[in-house]
Order: C-alpha cells, then structure tokens, then sequence
C-alpha cells in the first residue's frame, strides 16, 4: 500500500519514504513501504509489537539507513522525542532543554531565554529548571525532553511511544501538549503508538503497520482537527476499527489500550 496522500490539502510535502525495505540479520521486517507527511500534519504509526514501528522512525529520521527504497527530507531541523527523556544527567533541566540551541550556537541569554518559554509551555515551574534529572519526577523528566524537541523550533518531530510509561492521567496532559504545540507550530510529525486511543486523540491520519512483513496495511484520515475529538468521538472510533479487519493485527493478543 502507498500511503502518500497527505490529509490536510496543498501543503508541501515534508517527508517522502518510498519503498523502503529493511531486515535484521537477514529477517526482514517490511517491504516496499512508501509513506508521506504533509507540513504540520501528524501521523500516528500504529502496529502490533515487533512489527517495526520504530525502525521505520529510525529510517525517517536518519539513524539507520534502509535496506532498500528511498527516503527524502524536505525540512531542516527535527527532533525525536523517544520513550525515555534521555535527558543528561549532569545538566540542569534548562541546560537540557537549551542543549540543542547550545549546539547550534545560539547565545547563552537568548538560549535561556527560550529554555523558559518552552519550559513554560509545557507545565515545567521555573523552580523546576535548575534541578538536575534525577531530581525530577518521571513525567517532568518526559516534560522536559519534550521542550528540549520543541526549543529548536524544529519543522519536523519524531515520537517514538513518548508517553508508554508514563501513567494515564499525564499521558493524557503530555497528548494535549502535543496537541497544543502541533496546531501553534505547525511542524509534521510521525507519531509511534501501539495505543490506537492515542493515535485517534492526536493525528490526522493512521497508518497501520502490518505484523506479517506486508508494509502499512490500512491508512484512515481523521474527521477534525486533533483536540477536537471527545472522548465519546475517540471511543467510538476505536471501537468501530476493532471490527475491521485491517486491524486485526492491533486487537490480537489484547495489547491494545482503548
Ligand atoms: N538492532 C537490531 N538488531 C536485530 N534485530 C532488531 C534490531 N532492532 C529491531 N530488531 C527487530 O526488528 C523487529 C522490529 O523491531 P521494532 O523495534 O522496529 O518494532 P516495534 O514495532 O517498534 O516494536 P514495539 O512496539 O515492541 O516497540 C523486531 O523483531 C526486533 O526484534
């Protein structure tokens, strides 16, 4: 299945996978997998566990090369917010979140200066910044690593299952920042879940990675903009797609969390 139709409409195109292919040690995990992201769309990569979510953000966001196939990037600044912060641990809260305007040369007053601002949008206090990571809770830490992606001011943003192992109620915050950022900012991102409630809540479109090497499966473009779907709106969706066969894979094996 080729999954390049963006779901918003005559935005540029941001990323272009086109029939990548990859395998590790000989096994292969998928074919011919083509996928587009639109400017400021979010899509959500859904699929049972193993079937190779995160090596198809490896491949779009360059850590690892594909096998085969072809992959474009029209953009340039992304970040990748992955399960864990990752946040280092030898400096402050506000360091971290500066790191990459650090790296990027950007000046100490101006780089602070923003660390704040994003800080601010993400609900971390400004108590909170000069605290080191192992002096935060989980979820500031999370916070944290997602201020530190959005402080770059990036046009392209890579979730690898952010929130799995935060608890519910702050995974539902952590979303509606996500959410919130998105609709301000404007930059694409492709959104790995295995959780297709998370998936209906922030993107514009699902695609459904197969669990038998077969690529993306199904691809559905979402009613609204993200934010805009109550919980009624995304139970619903959820419950209608456990009948189709498309996500079969998604329901087997109850892994997942409607
Ligand atoms: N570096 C590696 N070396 C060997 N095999 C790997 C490597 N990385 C991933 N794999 C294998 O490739 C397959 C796909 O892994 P991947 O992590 O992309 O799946 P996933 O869909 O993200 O899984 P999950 O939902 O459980 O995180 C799995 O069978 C995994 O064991």
């Amino acid at each position: 299945m080729a999954s390049c139709r963006p779901a918003l409409g005559g935005e540029a195109v941001r990323l272009t996978l086109d029939r990548i292919g990859h395998a590790f040690l000989g096994r292969a995990v998928f074919e011919d997998l083509s996928l587009c992201l639109a400017e400021g769309e979010v899509v959500a990569l859904v699929g049972p566990s193993g079937c190779g979510k995160t090596t198809v953000l490896q491949i779009a966001s360059g850590l690892i090369d594909p096998l085969r196939g072809r992959v474009q990037r029209h953009y340039r600044r992304q970040a990748i917010v992955f399960q864990e912060p990752r946040l280092l641990p030898w400096m402050t809260a506000r360091d971290n979140i500066a790191y990459g305007l650090a790296v990027a040369g950007v000046p100490l007053g101006r780089r602070r200066e923003s660390a704040e601002r994003r800080a601010a949008e993400v609900g971390l206090h400004r108590r909170d910044l000069d605290k080191y990571p192992a002096e935060l809770s989980g979820g500031m830490r999370q916070r944290a690593a997602v201020a530190r992606a959005l402080a770059i001011d990036p046009e392209m943003i890579y979730f690898d299952e952010p929130f799995t192992a935060v608890d519910v109620g702050l995974r539902r915050v952590l979303q509606d920042l996500v959410i919130g950022a998105s609709a301000r900012e404007k930059f694409s991102a492709l959104f790995v879940t295995h959780d297709l409630s998370e998936a209906v809540r922030l993107a514009h479109r699902i695609v459904v990675l197969s669990g038998r090497q077969e690529g993306l499966v199904a691809e559905r473009v979402l009613d609204g903009a993200p934010g805009s779907r109550d919980d009624g709106a995304v139970f619903e969706t959820v419950q209608d797609w456990a009948k189709d066969p498309a996500f079969a894979d998604l329901f087997d094996g109850g892994r997942e969390a409607a």
